[in-house]
């Protein structure tokens, strides 16, 4: 089965945290941590940073690594990298997603996150 190596970013804002909606593809409706794949040469956190300025218009400092989450979709494996981000310029604009929300810790459920995160979201949970 291929892999898919993708990083992804839990910006948090004080007690909140952002989470989006993904607009397209197989996922659609799917709430994630905002990213995507690694390409060649990148290393992880340069990936993010590019990543959340191409899809949210901005600019991102990479904190702390919260896991690397692996998980077996039915028709590929995910190697997914986390990290916690701050924003250092700029507001989230959805350039791709069809929503977004800053959650809480207790609202992290509120929303339903795609398989491979919930993984993520029960690490944050038990870091806060
Ligand atoms: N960014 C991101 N992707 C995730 C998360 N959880 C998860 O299963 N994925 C999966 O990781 C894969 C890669 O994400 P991506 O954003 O590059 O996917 P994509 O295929 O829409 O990107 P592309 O259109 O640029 O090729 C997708 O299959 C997506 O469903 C998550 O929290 N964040």
């Amino acid at each position: 089965m291929k892999t898919i190596e993708v990083v992804a970013g839990v910006i948090r804002d004080g007690e909140k945290f952002f989470a989006t909606q993904r607009g397209y593809g197989e996922f659609k409706d799917g709430w994630e941590f905002p990213g995507g794949k690694l390409e060649p040469g990148e290393t992880p956190e340069e990936a993010l940073v590019r990543e959340l300025k191409e899809e949210l218009a901005i600019d991102i400092l990479v904190k702390d690594f919260i896991c690397t989450v692996e998980y077996d979709y039915p028709k590929f494996h995910l190697t997914m990298h986390c990290f916690y981000c701050e924003i250092q310029r700029g507001t989230p604009q959805l350039l791709e997603h069809e929503n977004a929300k800053w959650l809480s810790l207790a609202e992290l459920n509120s929303v339903n996150f795609l398989p491979a995160d919930v993984e993520v979201v029960k690490k944050i949970k038990r870091e806060f």
